[in-house]
């Protein structure tokens, strides 16, 4: 089944950006009963969701709100999440420090009207998201009485940082507004290489610390407290100045060979950066993951569901992205009628 091709990727128009003069004033400390909200950022790929589903689940309370946003037109990340958090708002179809900051509005609107549900918010930002166009709505105030901004968590990606920071301003960008900074797979790495990733951190961002990586334990416990120095409060400049991010997204209601799947992911060319997609298979989803040329296939926290329901979605992010063919490629994996019957 065909869907609809989201183009132009990332705002590079300027109308968005935050400049100096534009800036968030420091980022005001309400009082103790308003609603923290932590922004969870990080690369494409580098493991917000991951991050988030460990911190969920080692909070336990039940009381935080997850708003994951994607660029991609099917919204994936929120199935991964499903079960962990009291509510998970999806808000895909475009980047929220953009497109999508009405949108990122809204949603943190309608949780504001359910504060006295919650002990705190999740926003997990796009992979191209400048945090600080959400940390900026806070900060002027828009809800001033009910929500404060209180972590920016940065997760970078221990086996792509210099491929990231050299590729992309986002990445840098959610390096410098950091409060605190997670180091996604460095069960990936050498020791060696987390050390000097800790030591790159440091220069880019002195004012954040970096949590041990213990499956979001240590966040958990933080995210009610504001940030001591919020380096976003402290960011003069411009966003958004790299070319776009396109993505496509493709969704079928028949079931697709898994391996036929993975082999098409694995044979894509390197400017298809990111390919998420949650396969049905019976009566489960299987996610396939690839982050530049890694690919990794999970099973899905997800509900376990009746045969034939539910749709196989797959969103590929990239730059310059031949969506015409790639969508025929995955046309050509539905069965046929003859084949379902
Ligand atoms: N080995 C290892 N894999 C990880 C870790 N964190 C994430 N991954 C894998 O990296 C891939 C991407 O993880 P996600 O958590 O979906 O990344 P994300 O940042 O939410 O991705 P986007 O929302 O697309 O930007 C998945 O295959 C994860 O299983 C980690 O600490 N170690």
């Amino acid at each position: 089944m065909r869907m609809p091709q989201r183009t132009g990727g990332h705002d590079q128009t300027g109308e968005n950006s935050v400049t100096a003069d534009q800036a968030p004033d420091p980022v005001p400390a309400t009082g103790a009963t308003a609603l923290p909200v932590a922004i969870v950022t990080g690369f494409l790929g580098s493991g917000k969701t991951t991050f988030v589903r460990g911190l969920l689940d080692a909070g336990g309370s039940g009381r935080t709100a997850v708003i994951v946003n994607e660029l991609g037109e099917l919204g994936i990340d929120g199935a991964l999440l499903e079960g962990a958090a009291r509510s998970v708002i999806e808000l895909p179809g475009g980047c929220m420090c953009c497109e999508s900051r009405g949108d990122v509005g809204r949603a943190l609107a309608l949780l504001a009207e359910r504060a006295s549900e919650l002990d705190a918010v999740v926003v997990e930002t796009s992979g191209v998201s400048d945090p600080l166009g959400v940390a900026d709505l806070l900060a002027h105030g828009v809800f001033p009485a009910d929500l404060r901004l209180s972590q920016v968590v940065t997760v970078v990606d221990a086996e792509n940082f210099d491929r990231n920071l050299a590729d992309a301003d986002a990445a840098y960008s959610q390096i410098v507004s950091a409060d605190l900074f997670v180091v996604g797979k460095s069960d990936l790495v050498a020791p060696d290489v987390v050390t000097a990733i800790g030591e790159r951190l440091a220069v880019l961002n002195p004012h954040a610390a970096v949590l041990p990586s213990d499956g979001g334990r240590s966040a958990a416990g933080l995210l009610g407290e504001v940030a001591g120095v919020p380096a976003i409060s402290a960011r003069r400049q411009a966003v958004h100045t790299e070319p776009g991010y396109d993505s496509v997204a493709w969704e079928t209601n028949r079931e697709i060979g898994l391996d036929r799947l993975l082999a098409w992911v694995e044979a894509l060319p390197p400017n298809i950066y990111r390919v998420k997609a949650l396969v049905r298979q019976g009566r489960t989803d299987v996610a396939v993951h690839r982050v530049g040329a890694r690919v990794t296939v999970l099973a899905s926290a997800g509900a376990r569901r009746e045969p034939g329901d539910g749709r196989t979605r797959v969103v590929a992010i990239g730059r310059g992205i031949a969506a015409e063919s790639m969508r025929a490629e995955l046309d050509a994996m539905e069965p046929s009628d003859e084949e379902t019957a």
